[in-house]
């Protein structure tokens, strides 16, 4: 790899399948920052007039690059965040659908006219790009997330900063390479790289630089709420994808299957680090017995093991802290009076950042996993009686960014679109984040959206208002 420019410093990153450490990159710190907004400011002078057919055109050769490429971005993602290979093309195509859906939006800004109650005027809005942005990212899905922030931004004009999580720099610096070489102008899209050491100060001074107009962030909601007050100051448009804590409820008319089906990608994928994973499941009380021994029969078939070696259908955690908060939710479960039905514990013989896969049930309100986002691979379950109860207990809880259901009563189905607190509703259905529809939450998951048609872009964007007076000629 060539040698970053500015730094001098070195990060290490450690293999989750091993915990030992396979490569390094620069670690870049406060001093870097501004040669790389200026370098950023500088490009998005003359790319924000690139005309949006061209903006489109390179981003469909950076598609079709990554298309190429897609093994060996696979791999890279296997080693930095311990997911299944499978998972890591899955995850690769899932980024590219963001490509693809971001080079439609190019050419399909617009603003708009309209006639003012004062006859003789005209105003119109036009939208341009806002400037120098920076995307904070984190590590369970670092291409899925880059791609749907960076395509965006470049999409609209803007230029963007990346600034990877400690834990996956490098597929970044792979995605970066073949914007490089599709053909985006340099500085259009640049990456600073680091450790955990560095992260604070310097996502501090770029959320405070006063050339960096927008900040994105995909994180959890304690840093969350850090990055929303660094950018109070510069007053920085922001958005923010947060933290979790997402109800799956299962009603005894359910289609048990089904429910089944979705629960097991909706907490086991990505060894459960996902936000919009299920953290609490509620099962109506008629079926619980019968849902808990098909769960506990189903996630028997998983296979952990190192993420490139044949058969894991799961793999490592991507970082040790994980493990340890893990145990924790388990101790404190037991203590207060759950059952483990399976695991519980890091499986013997593996080396690296495991854990089994972990069902709990007669969960309650009291214990800690009810209350913070578990984001690994533990599955909580809670019995309930009635739809009030359900309702009240998945909108118990400060996050609001999914919450899903399983039930074939349409009246229901309806009363609990409007009833539920978060930002994306599965209604007999698992994970349904999509280039096509608007990602994001309420409450404390944050605010902004990704993805979706026109909102997506908009967050990348700045509203201009025009006035014009006709002093002759005004028919109305
Ligand atoms: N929403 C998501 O997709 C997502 C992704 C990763 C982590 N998380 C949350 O994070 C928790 C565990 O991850 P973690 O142990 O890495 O947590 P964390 O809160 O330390 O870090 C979350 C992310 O923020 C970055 N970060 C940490 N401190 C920062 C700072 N001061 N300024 C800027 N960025 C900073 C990290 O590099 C990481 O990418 C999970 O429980 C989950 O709630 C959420
Ligand atoms: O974990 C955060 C994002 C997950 C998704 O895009 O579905």
């Amino acid at each position: 790899m060539t040698e970053y420019p500015f730094s001098k410093h070195e990060l290490t990153e450690a293999d989750p399948g091993t915990g030992q450490p396979f490569a390094s990159c620069p670690a870049t710190s406060v001093l870097d920052v501004d040669d790389c907004v200026q370098s950023s400011q500088r490009a998005f002078q003359a790319y924000r007039y690139t005309n949006p057919r061209e903006r489109a055109k390179w981003l469909l050769a950076w598609h079709n690059l990554i298309i190429g490429a897609k093994e060996d971005i696979a791999k890279i993602v296997v080693y930095e965040t311990g997911k299944p290979m499978a998972e890591a093309l899955l995850e690769v195509d899932y980024g590219l659908s963001f490509v693809w859906w971001f080079i439609g939006e190019a050419e399909r800004i617009r603003g708009s006219t309209a006639i003012p109650a004062v006859s003789n005027r005209r105003t119109f809005v036009i939208k341009q790009p806002i400037g120098v942005c920076v995307a904070l990212v984190p590590w369970n899905f670092p291409v899925a997330m880059i791609l749907r922030k960076v395509t965006a931004a470049l999409a609209a004009g803007c230029t963007m900063i990346v600034k990877p999580s400690p834990e996956t720099p490098l597929s970044v610096l792979a995605l970066a390479d073949l914007a490089h070489r599709a053909g985006f102008p340099s500085g259009v899209l640049n990456v600073l790289t680091t450790d955990m050491a560095n992260t604070p100060a310097l996502s501090e001074s770029l959320c405070k630089h006063p050339l960096v107009r927008k900040v994105t962030f995909t994180g959890s909601t304690t840093v969350g709420r850090l990055i929303a007050r660094h950018c109070s100051e510069g007053l920085k448009k922001l958005t923010l994808e947060l933290g979790g804590n997402c109800p799956f409820i299962v009603f005894d008319d359910a289609d048990l299957q089904a429910a089944l089906d979705a629960l097991k990608i909706l907490k086991w994928r990505t060894c459960g680090q996902a936000c919009t994973h299920a953290n609490r499941v509620f099962v109506q009380r008629g079926v619980f017995s019968k849902f808990e021994k098909m769960l506990v029969e189903a996630t028997k078939q998983i296979r952990v093991g190192h993420g490139s070696a044949a058969g894991t259908t799961m793999g490592a955690l991507t970082t040790p802290r994980a493990v340890d908060k893990l145990m924790l939710h388990v101790t404190d479960a037991e203590n207060n009076g759950a059952r483990v039905l399976l695991g519980g514990k890091q499986p013997e013989g593996l080396q690296g950042f495991f854990f089994e896969p972990t069902i709990l049930s007669d969960m309650t309100p009291k214990m800690l996993s009810y209350r913070e986002e578990i984001f690994g691979p533990l599955l909580a379950l809670y019995a309930f009686d009635t739809e009030e109860e359900a309702v009240r207990l998945a909108n118990d809880t400060s996050m609001g960014l999914a919450s899903y259901f399983f039930t074939k009563d349409v009246d229901r189905t309806w009363r609990l679109l409007e009833d539920l607190d978060a930002g994306m509703i599965g209604m007999n259905s698992g994970n349904s984040s999509c280039a096509e529809s608007p990602f994001g939450g309420i409450k404390e998951s944050g605010y902004g959206k990704e993805a979706g048609k026109d909102v997506a872009i908009e967050e990348y964007l700045i509203a201009k208002t025009g006035t014009l007076t006709l002093h002759s000629g005004a028919k109305i």
